[in-house]
């Protein structure tokens, strides 16, 4: 089922087309990756989604219900952590958590035990009880994570999570995310490639208003493969034989070597691929590995936006 679908949405700052014809579908219980270059409209795009900002045409519906600007209807659906979360730094996260659900009106005892529950998935339980004025950035993500969770949203909006921390404190909001998952739809929107690369299953690339590349991460990496056979071999020995098999081959327009391993470029890599397997047979050789090598999402993402 869709969680959100967009069709032909447009958007215009004064003469400016910033979104230009968008369609867009994300399936639930998936980590949609939703990238582009800065300026390209990504919050632009999320705001319309959350009925926040008024789209000048096109229809974008959140679990088969039409979003309104200016209607929080459809926002009952949706769990939003913006780039940078705002707090009332005196508060606790459990004072903090407490407040978010009385607005919504939940019931008291399901506010208590949700708020453990995700402080808990959000890894802040040690810190339940500290001022949040005191945290770091990475622990003010992963409490605005807790929060968009509290009232148990059927899709998570992530507008640049990870974009203003350090290594460590990326890592753990991708996995925090990675977790998420078995509960609800992540929309996760990012210039950051190979934080997609981690952990999306499907990615949207943005490119003058409008999509230029999106579907499945592991099958637009397959139809994008490149013209390239990697080949690793044990030890200097058995790969000083290989090159004996492909020193002559006439398939083979370049070839680069690294260690023990060797890429094999060609304009017919299966045929290069076949005269390989035999070649290693007849020599009764074992290779560490073989494959076609995958394109990296920022090849793909360079190429997309060209
Ligand atoms: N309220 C506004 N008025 C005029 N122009 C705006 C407004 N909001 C955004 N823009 C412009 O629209 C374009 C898209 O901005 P947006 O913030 O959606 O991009 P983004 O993809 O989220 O970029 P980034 O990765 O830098 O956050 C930018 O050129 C921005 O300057």
């Amino acid at each position: 089922m869709s969680i959100l679908q967009i069709q032909g949405l447009y958007k215009k700052f004064g003469q400016n087309n910033i979104i230009n014809g968008l369609d867009l579908e994300v399936k639930e219980n998936t980590i949609f990756g939703f990238t582009g270059e800065n300026g390209a409209g990504k919050t632009t795009t999320m705001k319309m989604i959350l009925g926040f900002l008024k789209q000048d045409s096109g229809v974008i519906k959140v679990c088969g219900e039409e979003v309104k600007f200016g209607e929080t209807k459809t926002n009952k659906f949706i769990g939003y952590l913006p780039d940078v979360p705002e707090y009332y730094g005196y508060m606790t996260p459990l004072e903090y958590l407490k407040l978010c659900g009385e607005i919504t009106n939940m019931k008291k005892g399901d506010i208590k035990k949700k708020s453990e529950e995700l402080l808990e998935l959000v890894e802040l339980s040690d810190y339940k009880k500290r001022k949040i004025s005191k945290f770091s950035r990475g622990m003010k993500q992963r409490l605005g994570i807790a929060q968009a969770l509290l009232n148990e949203p059927k899709l998570l909006i992530c507008d640049e999570p990870t974009s203003a921390l350090d290594p460590i404190g990326r890592k753990e909001i991708l996995d925090i995310l990675l977790k998420v998952k078995e509960r609800t739809t992540v929309i996760f929107s990012t210039h950051i490639l190979s934080d997609v690369e981690r952990i999306c299953d499907e990615i949207a690339i943005l490119r003058d208003g409008k999509i230029a590349l999106s579907g499945e991460l592991s099958q637009i990496k397959a139809d994008h493969m490149v013209d390239c056979l990697e080949v690793g071999m044990k030890n200097k020995e058995d790969f000083a034989q290989f090159l004996n098999i492909v020193r002559d081959n006439q398939n083979i327009n370049e070839m680069q070597k690294s260690e023990n391993t060797i890429y094999l470029h060609s304009n017919d890599i299966e045929k290069v691929q076949k005269d390989v397997m035999q070649g290693l047979i007849n020599q009764n050789l074992y290779p560490v590995y073989i494959k076609i090598q995958e394109p990296t999402l920022e090849r793909l993402f360079m190429e997309a936006i060209k």
